[in-house]
């Protein structure tokens, strides 16, 4: 029997900062990953590698649109060569996981982690008896309801495509579809090839629905066609390709399906009822602590029932171990606020954003106002071709920031000035002096103009 003051299920970026922030406040940390290829999602299949086909595709896309302003020839693409520096990157993970793990102090232990008693966790044959138990097992793509599910491919599969595939339906329009079709229309597909299927009314549902319309205006332009309120009933396999049958009695064929439909918490193996945790399908329940419902039980990162974001997941981790510090040295837990989490969408362009959408101050009839403007043409816009850019700001009747939303080019400068504003409470007309002496000629610099209509 193993018995560390803290035990860590799952080696994502939220398992690795919450365990290195405990073995450096002098607790004994074991971690345990059951995949061959430790590191997690962000740096093997999520945020980093996606990142590699980004960079790629906002060469394309903004050297399409400086043709005629300097620009003669697009460059040319080569998919193989972006994964090739992708997977140079991602290969050393998992072997650089493991080694900082080690060199920190921190005890690795492969394999699958279940709770087996109140009190005990197995892997493998190991029976461990933690004095706390941080669950951090991240999310995998959630079971669809239609027959022939098993024919979509998982973002982590369509990363490591050796080509694209003719036609792409990306199935789900959030997030993962977004970016993926944002790339793959500037990296090599045909206009028209892409599809995105959303069975709600509108897409990416927690963006603003006004620059939700804005980017899809620039999502059509690129050539992905966006279908909405279309529920698939099945999918079959065709000698002419994928068949997608919907519940209008429409088709649709492609050569390749992907979810991009959400992402669940990776618990089910776990045996959290043995030991009291409360789950839903949005993952375990915790407290503002991470604490879940059983005290000895903390839970981060993509598997508790908060938001799935890295830096989030970062966040909650050091929130679980600044709570488990505090709990031995009988302070007062330390809490989350979620109030001012940024989002960031990769595509081109980007929308960001941080804070409140208009549609949410409507329904909790919160007051504000706000100040908002499309289509740009600053010179900003006009150099780089871009006609989609656009801007809102929403402010409370004491001029602070209640949310920020900026479709541009380049958004997470703009977001984060934005999101420090909001977390000092800054008011409008301090910001905007503040902005003044801004590096000029910028993004950020265009601040100004944003925020004088809301100095009246
Ligand atoms: C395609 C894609 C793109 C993304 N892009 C972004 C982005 O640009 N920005 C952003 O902020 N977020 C992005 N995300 C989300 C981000 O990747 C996640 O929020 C983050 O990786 C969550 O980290 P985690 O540590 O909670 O989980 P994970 O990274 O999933 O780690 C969980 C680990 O636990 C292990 N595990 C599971 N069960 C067990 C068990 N029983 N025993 C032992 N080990 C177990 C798993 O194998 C895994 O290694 C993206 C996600 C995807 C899929
Ligand atoms: N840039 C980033 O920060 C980034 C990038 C990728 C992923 N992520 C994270 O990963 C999570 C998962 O991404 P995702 O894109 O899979 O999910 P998502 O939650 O962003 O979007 C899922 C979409 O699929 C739709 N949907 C659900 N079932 C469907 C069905 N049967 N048919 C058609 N549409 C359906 C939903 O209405 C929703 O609009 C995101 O929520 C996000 O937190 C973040």
């Amino acid at each position: 029997m193993e018995h560390p003051d803290v035990l860590i299920i799952g080696t994502g970026t939220a398992g690795q900062s919450c365990a290195a922030d405990l073995v450096k406040a002098g607790y004994r940390v074991m971690i345990v990953e059951h995949s061959d290829r430790p590191g997690g999602v962000c740096a093997l299949s999520g945020c980093q590698p996606k990142k590699w086909f980004y960079e790629a595709a906002e060469t394309v896309a903004r050297s399409h649109h400086l043709q005629g302003k300097g620009i003669t020839v697009p460059p040319s693409v080569s998919w193989e060569q972006i994964c090739a520096a992708k997977n140079e990157f991602t290969d050393q993970v998992p072997g650089d996981t493991v080694k900082n793990l080690k060199e920190s102090g921190i005890e690795f232990l492969q394999g699958m982690a279940r709770f087996t008693g109140p009190e005990t966790v197995t892997v493998n044959n190991t029976v461990i008896r933690p004095r706390y138990t941080v669950v951090a097992t991240g999310a995998i793509p959630m079971s669809l309801p239609f027959a022939g599910s098993k024919y979509l491919a998982s973002s982590s599969e369509f990363l490591d495509l050796k080509t694209l595939p003719g036609r792409l339906a990306l199935v789900g329009g959030g997030f993962i579809s977004f970016e993926f079709a944002h790339f793959a229309v500037r990296l090599g597909m045909e206009p028209g090839s892409v599809h995105i299927i959303e069975t709600a009314d509108r897409p990416l549902g927690p963006f603003d629905a006004e620059m939700v319309g804005y980017l899809l205006e620039a999502t059509r332009e690129a050539g992905i066609q966006v279908h909405t309120n279309h529920s698939i009933t099945g999918v079959e396999e065709r000698e002419s390709g994928y068949q997608v049958a919907f519940e209008s009695g429409e088709t649709m064929t492609a050569d390749m399906l992907v979810h991009g439909a959400g992402r669940i918490a990776d618990i089910s193996d776990l045996n959290l009822d043995t030991v009291g945790v409360a789950h839903s399908p949005r993952g375990i329940e915790v407290n503002r602590s991470m604490v879940s419902t059983n005290p000895d039980i903390y839970a981060i990162g993509d598997c508790a029932a908060t938001i799935q974001l890295s830096r989030v997941a970062d966040f909650e981790a050091h929130i679980a171990a600044e709570a488990i510090i505090a709990r031995d040295a009988n302070k007062e837990s330390p809490l989350i606020n979620y109030d001012t989490v940024p989002a960031v969408l990769f595509t081109y362009p980007q929308l960001g954003m941080v804070g409140k959408t208009e549609d949410a101050l409507r329904e909790e009839q919160i007051q504000y106002r706000k100040s908002s403007g499309s289509h740009l043409d600053w010179p900003t816009y006009r150099r780089v071709g871009m006609h989609h850019a656009a801007y809102k700001i929403l402010v409370d009747r004491e001029d602070k920031i209640l949310g920020a939303h900026i479709l541009s080019d380049n958004v997470s400068g703009l977001i984060a000035i934005l999101r420090q504003a909001m977390l000092s409470g800054t008011p409008i007309p301090e910001l905007y002096r503040n902005s003044i002496m801004t590096p000029y000629p910028s993004r950020e610099s265009d601040l100004i103009y944003m925020l004088k209509s809301l100095l009246d």
